[in-house]
């Protein structure tokens, strides 16, 4: 299985009217690809650049957008896998603005519907296409597709396979882009938004948009269900800035906590934490399959002009940095297509064969075309499961809220055989992390004995090197004191001695003169020219050179010792 980074694209939007226009935040385009430049606060000399596969200016297109940086990943979507696009940014950015669109300039959310509906027109198996829409706001999870005032606040929950869900969100089904459009314009008539300084319609909530898309294959009696989460996050909030009363303080305060936990889930990915703290916010619980999980990912970072804004962009890009380091797992959601009664059975998730090409005719392969290097640690399999089904919509259009009739017809032996096969991949598939969860604690554990043994034997080093040096002081001074014909011999062996030592711990090319003090060395030289003078003396001549060269090669600088070993050199 191949491992996929969080794919980044940054949005800088035109000015709007009333506000300055000026250069701070600039898009720059050179030979080696476009970057986003901030001018430094601290120091206008400065530039910080940040280079980005997809770079889009003020004069950038909705069209330019979808179809460089979201088309591709529909593709993906008809091939079973989850894709995730964020719109993240400070308020007023322009995320719903990318995200939704008006009626002239449609955003990227009706134009993957759109784009939906032509593949699936174009496709020789049959599909079918759900809607899902919640909203975060102040950390409680809502269903924007049932009517607001009677809609309760849905629990966050966690089932056997590990696959997070939001428990009673609605699931609809939609035939047309027109029964699309409808269902979300009056979805969007319930979402929180107050008007702020900074945006007079500012979303006080975290919006995610799921489509599901199914294809049955009935040659391989499977369905690959795909998801499309489209995710308009609530910008951060500068509150000097939002001029905000008491009610938008608190709902801000809700916005800029999820969004520090999501940065904190961010950094604890990238820095290969053990534990990354997705329960913090239901934001990063729901989104936990898009950060470091099973999900595709695009992060759209969409930027503010202007010096006032210039922090918040600085901030913004750094967080999307971050973010770039993210790796997920791409998996398939395939499952046979079996007429099994109950929901538990038509959960289980098979593990997807490699190789498992899309079911649109012109479709990219799925997850080996992800390459990528391994991430630090097991990803999980999909999330935003949906259970329960209850809607705006009248009852008459909510009638497929299953995967369509079935055209493959089984025994109940060969249902029961292909629940057992899903059971024991299932098993298999545990087993096998829990088996790599077990070697990398066992590596964790040798790498912690390794540093602890170099440790020791650093220290033990440490303690060699220190009792060399301090050696000739408290062995060599008695005897330099009264180093005379008597005690030649003993000074001799000690100095001799205490190279050897040297050696022996130190099989590097380093020399004990090079190792001692510099007064440890003048005592050794010292020691050296005593031997060598009694040497001298007896008239020794050979021996007393030997000895005066190695005093040098203690105290090299001494002129007076230069002299005397040269006076008695061969040829002098
Ligand atoms: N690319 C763009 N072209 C033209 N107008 C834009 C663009 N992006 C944003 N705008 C305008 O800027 C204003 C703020 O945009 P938008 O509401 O999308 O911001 P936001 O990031 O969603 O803000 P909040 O987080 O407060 O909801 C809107 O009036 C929008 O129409």
């Amino acid at each position: 299985m191949s491992y996929s980074r969080v794919r980044i694209a940054a949005r800088l939007r035109p000015a709007i009217p009333g506000e300055q226009h000026d250069k701070a935040i600039r898009l720059v385009r050179t030979d080696a690809g476009s970057a986003i430049c901030v001018d430094n606060p601290r120091d206008p000399s400065q530039t910080f650049k940040y280079p980005f596969s997809s770079c889009y200016d003020e004069f950038s297109t909705q069209e330019e957008i979808f179809e460089r940086d979201v088309q591709p990943l529909i593709e993906l979507a008809f091939s079973g896998i989850t894709v995730t696009v964020f719109a993240y940014g400070v308020t007023s950015s322009g995320k719903t603005h990318t995200m939704q669109g008006n009626k002239d300039q449609p955003g990227i959310i009706p134009r993957a519907v759109e784009d939906i509906f032509t593949r699936t027109a174009s496709l020789r198996y049959q599909s079918s296409i759900q809607v899902s829409y919640m909203e975060i706001y102040k950390d409680e999870v809502y269903d924007l597709l049932v009517d607001r005032d009677t809609a309760a606040k849905l629990p966050v929950r966690e089932n056997e396979f590990g696959q997070v869900f939001v428990a009673n969100l609605s699931i609809v089904p939609v035939n047309t882009l027109q029964d699309f459009d409808k269902l979300f314009t009056s979805a969007n008539k319930q979402r929180s938004v107050s008007s702020t300084n900074l945006n007079s319609v500012s979303s006080r909530s975290h919006a995610i948009l799921t489509l599901h898309v199914s294809v049955v294959d009935p040659v391989h009696n499977m369905t690959l269900s795909g998801k499309l989460n489209l995710v308009d996050l609530a910008g951060s909030e500068n509150n000097k800035h939002t001029g905000n009363d008491a009610a938008r303080m608190a709902e801000s305060a809700a916005i800029n906590k999820s969004l520090s936990v999501l940065g904190q889930v961010v950094h604890a990915l990238n820095s290969g934490a053990s534990r990354i703290p997705y329960r913090n916010s239901k934001l990063t619980r729901i989104l936990q399959d898009a950060l470091g999980g099973s999900s595709e990912g695009l992060l759209i970072c969409n930027l503010a002009p202007g010096t006032k804004f210039r922090q918040d962009t600085l901030n913004t890009l750094n967080f999307a940095v971050r973010s770039k380091n993210i790796q997920n797992k791409p998996v398939v959601n395939q499952q046979a297509t079996i007429p099994v009664p109950g929901p538990s059975r038509s959960t289980i998730p098979l593990p997807a064969p490699s190789g498992r090409q899309s079911l649109l005719p012109n479709a990219i392969p799925g997850p080996s075309r992800l390459p990528g290097p391994r991430p630090s640690r097991a990803p999980r399999p999909s999330a935003i499961e949906v259970v329960d089904t209850r809607s705006l919509l009248p009852p008459a259009t909510m009638v497929k809220h299953q995967p369509p009739p079935l055209p493959v017809h089984l025994t109940e032996e060969e249902i029961n055989m292909r629940i057992a096969k899903a059971v024991e991949l299932e098993v298999a598939r545990r087993l096998e992390e829990e088996r790599a969860r077990e070697r990398q604690r066992r590596e964790e554990e040798e790498a912690a004995a390794e540093a602890s043994r170099s440790a020791s034997m650093q220290e033990e080093s440490r303690s060699q090197d220190s009792s060399l040096q301090s050696l000739p002081s408290g062995l060599l001074t008695p005897l330099l004191k009264s180093s005379r014909d008597s005690h030649d011999d003993e000074l001799k062996r000690r100095l001799d001695e205490l190279e050897a030592r040297f050696e022996r711990a130190n099989k590097t090319a380093v020399h004990l003169a090079d190792a001692l003090s510099p007064v440890s060395r003048k005592k050794t030289g010292r020691a050296y020219v005593a031997l060598a003078r009694s040497q001298s003396n007896k008239n020794n001549l050979e021996v007393a050179l030997d000895l005066y060269r190695k005093a040098e090669s203690y105290v090299p600088d001494n002129v007076k010792l230069k002299d005397r070993w040269i006076f008695f050199a061969p040829g002098v």
